[in-house]
């Protein structure tokens, strides 16, 4: 099996920046989302990155922003992929010259089949669960057999966790698997302990 990919998203604080890194996370996630509760700025954000090494890919992460704001946001942090959790149109995804993932909230494969003729040029599909105004980070998953054989990269994400990581990637084989509240002691506060038994579990499987 080729290495999946782990991305820990909704980070707040320096010191679970350094914890993922050092746990050996592929990508780091933050939230520029001013409802949610894991919300950074930019400004933060490029302050938690800021010592963050190469090869350690940085998203940032928008629900139905404005363009104005996002070349704002960019302007201050370099972050290296975009991830669009809203309605966003392809034409509105690709107008940053930014790598970027499309966030799906899955109620139906027909969803899934959908994004992927409408997002041709993201660079993945971000599968998630659909949950009635919540844009994500719900804490919740998915049916997983919902997912088709797709042959464009796509991320695992909803309701991950130590306990069912393992199961996810051995039965959908994902090119790489996001988590948020699955690592946290509280929304925002990553534990240690959680990201390290969660990254551990994925790699495990991949032996
Ligand atoms: O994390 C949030 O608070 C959030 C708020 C609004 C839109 C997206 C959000 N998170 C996006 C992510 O990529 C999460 O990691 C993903 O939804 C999975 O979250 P979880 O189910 O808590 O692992």
């Amino acid at each position: 099996m080729s290495k999946v990919r782990i991305k820990i998203c909704g980070l707040t604080r320096n010191q679970d920046v350094q914890v993922a890194v050092a746990e050996g996370a592929d990508a780091l996630g933050f939230v520029l989302y001013a409802p949610s509760p894991r919300a950074v700025t930019a400004e933060q954000a490029a302050l938690l990155i800021k010592d963050s090494p190469a090869f350690v890919t940085t998203v940032a992460l928008f629900v139905n922003e404005s363009a104005e704001e996002i070349v704002r946001a960019l302007t201050v942090c370099s972050f290296d992929l975009l991830q669009f959790h809203g309605d966003e149109t392809p034409q509105f995804c690709r107008q940053f010259n930014r790598p970027y993932m499309k966030a799906i909230r899955v109620r139906s494969a027909e969803d899934i089949h959908r994004a992927v003729q409408q997002y041709p040029d993201a660079k993945a599909l971000l599968l998630d669960a659909y949950v009635e105004n919540l844009p994500g980070g719900t804490g919740q998953a998915f049916d997983w057999r919902l997912i088709p054989e797709l042959s464009i990269p796509w991320v695992l994400a909803g309701g991950l966790n130590a306990n069912n990581v393992a199961d996810a990637v051995n039965q959908v084989q994902p090119f790489a698997v996001d988590v948020s509240g699955g690592v946290e002691a509280s929304k925002g506060i990553k534990d240690r302990q959680k990201i390290k038994d969660f990254i551990s579990e994925v790699r495990n499987v991949e032996r």
